[in-house]
């Protein structure tokens, strides 16, 4: 495969060993691959969407149906098909939702460009068609989209992402919860969601989840002498430790007087007892320390009455200052007054069998926490998923403030719109543009298909009416085309707008690679075996499921 044919005299330009695929072969495995990758998670999209277990090397079990999980369990190692979990990853960074349908949009994508490949259209026209497709698709959204960024919409926008997650009997509440910790943390028409903790715990019903206006801390008080409840409390953020330091060098210390030892010893304890007297003084009843409390210090905070954390993570303490105004200190020497926050209640409380320290009732907080609770740990960690892509889209709901109706409503318009912008265009590239226009209607074919309906009659039905509204999608508990605005399923544009413009770009990524060269060496492990599993070689089929 390393040599490139001279005459009767091979010469080689590449390391002995390195794969290579050149062109069409190329472009062939690459489409193989995506697709395959798009397959995998498709029976996954929507509300009756199917589920997947994913068991890894240590038997360790995840049940879910979000995309972006799959594509990480997964441990993918085509690099084409990597390209795809990268636009699932994007996906979740910049929405937070739409992991799959993203992904299934790519791979359609690649599947119609094979079917332009085969008649002889070359891949830039695809990749530019694409890419005027895509830009086209944008304004088109645009046109279909409505303002709105009222509770009611939140709230709709919310339980759409967790409709099929598991959320099912607490769909309702969640969502409350949720709009009602975005609206919190919101700082000018902005939400960071890092400012929103998801605590998650089993052993209760989903249900008995709560929204805590402050942080909620997995650790508990250093000391059992300490109050494990403070009302009115004012808070000391440390990032350092507080024990005497060690010093840098080896030193040896020769005693010779037992009274020598004894002083040595009480000037240690002197050291400690200053620094604690330190947080007194800054009238601190709580202090979180980021690095560790001295057994001694401990046993000197109890006695002050001060409730005292340590080893908070730095996240935490990040949050801590959000939601309680403190500010973190470095240095004890420098703690005041002012650099406390303040909370209505710090206590510590035991929840399912391990104590937290619950910081609450803060003062108008810009960091708050949601306890998700659910019957196992598998279940928990299934709703925190749900949880978290409907955080993602609440919040990009009240950023942007614009919906698109749902199930598969936006498809089936933005298709539309295309096939009459394909009729515009002169050139090859007309053929790719309709395609994408094709490409989109998977959305709606892939949800009829998992609610078990019949994909060409929803399809079909979809389209004629989509004569009369743009909101025309597939309810897929009836089973029939609804105005999916009426039926409560709403969801951000941008959901849709990142879904289409990464999947057109990774497509076009991979249309445009004519050559793949994979050594053998150190990078074979991390990118290339898959090539031989995935039919690296011309001919091979891939086994990936
Ligand atoms: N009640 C519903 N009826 C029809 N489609 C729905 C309903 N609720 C959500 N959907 C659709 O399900 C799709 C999202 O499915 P989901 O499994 O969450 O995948 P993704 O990872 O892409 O968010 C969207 O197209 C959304 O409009
Ligand atoms: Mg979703």
């Amino acid at each position: 495969m390393a040599q490139l044919g001279g005459g009767n005299q091979p010469i080689l330009i590449l390391p002995e060993g390195t794969n290579r695929l050149l062109g069409r072969d190329a472009q062939r495995m690459n489409i193989m691959a995506g697709k395959v990758l798009a397959e995998t998670v498709r029976t996954t999209l929507g509300p009756k969407g199917m589920d997947k277990m994913l068991v890894d090397s240590l038997g360790d079990i995840v049940v879910t149906n979000d995309g972006v999980t799959i594509l990480k369990e997964m441990d993918i190692e085509h690099p084409a098909a990597k390209m795809l979990v990268e636009v699932a990853k994007t996906q979740e960074d910049e929405v937070g939702d739409g992991t799959t349908t993203a992904v299934i949009i790519a791979g359609e994508l690649l599947k119609k460009a094979e079917g332009l490949l085969d008649q002889d259209i070359h891949p830039t026209v695809i990749a530019t068609g694409y890419r005027q497709a895509a830009e086209k698709a944008q304004e088109i959204l645009n046109v279909i989209s409505i303002d709105a960024d009222d509770r009611d919409t939140l709230l709709k926008v919310a339980m759409t992402a967790m409709t099929g997650k598991g959320t099912e009997k607490a769909r309702k509440p969640l969502a409350e919860l949720i709009v009602s910790a975005v609206k919190q943390v919101e700082e000018d028409g902005e939400v960071d969601i890092d400012h929103i903790k998801i605590e998650k715990k089993d052993g209760a019903v989903v249900d008995d989840s709560s929204l805590v206006q402050g942080v909620i801390i997995d650790k508990e008080r250093v000391h059992p002498g300490m109050p494990s409840k403070i009302e009115d409390a004012k808070i000391a953020l440390l990032n350092s430790a507080i024990e005497v330091k060690e010093t840098e060098v080896d030193a040896e210390i020769r005693i010779t007087d037992p009274a020598q030892m004894q002083a040595f010893i009480e000037q240690e304890e002197q050291m400690i007892r200053d620094m604690i007297y330190k947080v007194e003084d800054s009238g601190a009843n709580v202090l979180f320390c980021q690095k560790g409390i001295d057994d001694l210090a401990q046993h000197y905070l109890a006695k002050a009455g001060i409730l005292a954390v340590r080893r908070v993570k730095k996240s935490d303490m990040e949050k801590l200052a959000k939601a309680t105004g403190a500010k973190v200190v470095s240095n004890l020497e420098d703690l005041s007054f002012n650099d406390l926050g303040q909370a209505g209640k710090v206590v510590e409380r035991k929840i399912s069998g391990d104590d937290m320290i619950f910081v609450e009732e803060c003062k108008d907080p810009k960091a708050v926490t949601l306890l998700v609770r659910g019957s196992t740990s598998h279940v928990v960690d299934e709703i925190e998923r749900a949880v978290d892509d409907a955080i993602g889209v609440v919040a990009s709901t009240v950023e942007d403030k614009k919906v698109v109706a749902g199930g598969g409503a936006p498809e089936i318009a933005i298709s539309k719109g295309l096939k009459e912008y394909a009729d515009s265009i002169s050139g090859r590239e007309q053929l790719a543009v309709s395609a994408f226009a094709e490409a989109l209607e998977i959305v709606p074919k892939t949800l009829a298909e998992n609610a078990g309906l019949d994909s060409i009659d929803a399809l079909v039905d979809l389209r004629a009416a989509h004569e009369k509204s743009l909101y025309m999608g597939l309810d897929v508990f009836k089973g029939e085309v609804a105005d999916m605005y009426r039926a409560g399923v709403v969801e951000p544009q941008r959901v849709k707008k990142q879904a289409m413009q990464s999947a057109a770009e990774a497509a076009e990524m991979i249309l445009r690679i004519d050559d793949v060269i994979a050594s053998t060496g150190a990078g074979r492990a991390e990118g290339m075996e898959g090539m031989e599993g995935m039919g690296g070689m011309p001919g091979g089929m891939p086994p990936m499921m």
